[in-house]
């Protein structure tokens, strides 16, 4: 399902990037360098960046330089490199969108850094929190941007208001069984697992509960893959958030439907609790969070792309992911995976 969705995302930002694309690109315009050719770039950055007038889609590295000539004429990059080192020494490069398998994370976005690039980085952040952690000291030594690419938080149906209700959570996060044995979801030493991969469910329980680490995992179980034990093709976990910052008591239940692809359709039912009567907010465009910024067809990845060049620019963002929050992040997956009986994901040699 989640598949589909991302291929109807890329085809839907396709045809909209053709009917509203920027003939003419900005002063001052951000050079994007992409490391890897792989699947998610035609939703995470190569679309966006078609319809923004900050950022043209400049160099495109892969392990193959004869794939990253095909990638580039494809898709209109002006320079294509046959390794990511070679896009990391053009200096023209501003800033990086990184694809990597998810073991790979920390060491480019690290030598990105150090090579004076700004980093938007995929989720999850990295493979673990002791690399998270090294990560975000590079950024604040490096002054450099750096961003976890969780797009659904910047896309305008993310409400200020606190949700009632949520004290623990169970959360069943799977990777769709249709993938096929060699993808990088099923390899250990990528960085694999459905908690990597579906790392949205504790994104959105503890952006509800304005939390940060969980105070216990009460309870992990994972169901293993086929291929290789120690990675999991479902986590299920019950968390326990101390002191969270919401009302329990809450007068309000808020329901999101659909809040990781908000752009394909999604909507938030507000249910007073009292009189029983709910009513329904959807929003495209504007909203709290961008008021009159925006356009109906723009993808959480879009808004996500607005936000990043506002911080590049030296401008101010309406949403941003601090380093702190991410390492965060990475701290409550290793706290699932320690109660789950699975071992954390292997660190970079870099750091080890
Ligand atoms: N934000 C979102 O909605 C989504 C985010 N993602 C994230 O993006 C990242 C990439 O996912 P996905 O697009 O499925 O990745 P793919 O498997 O499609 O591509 C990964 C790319 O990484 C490069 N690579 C380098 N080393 C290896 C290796 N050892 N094995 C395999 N590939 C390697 C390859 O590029 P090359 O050969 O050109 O060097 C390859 O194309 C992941 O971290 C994932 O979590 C994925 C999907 C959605
Ligand atoms: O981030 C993601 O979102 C969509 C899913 O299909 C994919 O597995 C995951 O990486």
């Amino acid at each position: 399902m989640t598949l589909f969705l991302q291929g109807y995302t890329a085809f839907r930002q396709y045809v909209d990037s053709y009917f509203h694309s920027v003939p003419k690109k900005s002063e001052g315009v951000l050079k994007v360098g992409v490391l890897s050719t792989a699947m998610i770039n035609g939703s995470g950055i190569i679309y966006p960046a078609l319809t923004h007038p900050e950022v043209v889609l400049y160099a495109v590295a892969s392990r193959d330089a004869s794939k990253a000539t095909y990638y580039a004429s494809k898709y209109g990059f002006q320079k294509s490199y046959g390794s990511y080192e070679d896009l990391l020494a053009d200096p023209e490069v501003d800033f990086v969108y990184i694809s990597l398998p998810n073991s790979l994370h920390f060491e480019w976005a690290c030598k990105s850094l150090e090579a004076g690039k700004h980093v938007l980085l995929e989720k999850p952040f990295t493979s673990n929190a002791r690399e998270a952690a090294a990560l975000v000291k590079k950024s604040k030594e490096t002054g450099k941007v750096l961003l976890e690419a969780f797009h659904w938080q910047f896309h305008p149906q993310r409400i200020s208001k606190k949700y009632g209700e949520i004290i623990s959570t169970d959360a069943a996060m799977t990777s769709t069984p249709a993938l096929p044995p060699g993808n990088i979801r099923w390899q250990y030493d990528l960085a694999g697992g459905s908690l990597m991969d579906m790392t949205y469910v504790l994104s959105f329980t503890r952006y509800a509960l304005r939390a940060s680490v969980p105070d216990a995992v009460l309870y992990a179980k994972a169901t293993p893959s086929r291929e290789d034990p120690r990675v999991d093709s479902a986590m299920q976990a019950r968390l326990r958030f101390k002191r969270p910052n919401v009302d329990p008591r809450s007068d309000t239940k808020i329901n999101f439907y659909n809040a990781m692809m908000p752009h394909i359709y999604h909507y938030i039912a507000i249910t007073d609790k009292i009189t029983g009567k709910t009513h329904y907010e959807q929003f495209y465009k504007g909203g709290p969070l961008w008021k009159e910024r925006g356009e109906s067809y723009w993808s959480t990845y879009r808004y996500q792309l607005e936000a990043f060049v506002d911080k590049v620019q030296g401008r101010h963002p309406v949403w941003w992911i601090d380093g702190d929050d991410s390492v965060q992040q990475m701290e409550s997956i290793d706290a699932v995976y320690r109660q789950s009986g699975l071992p954390l994901r292997p660190t970079s040699t870099m750091l080890a």
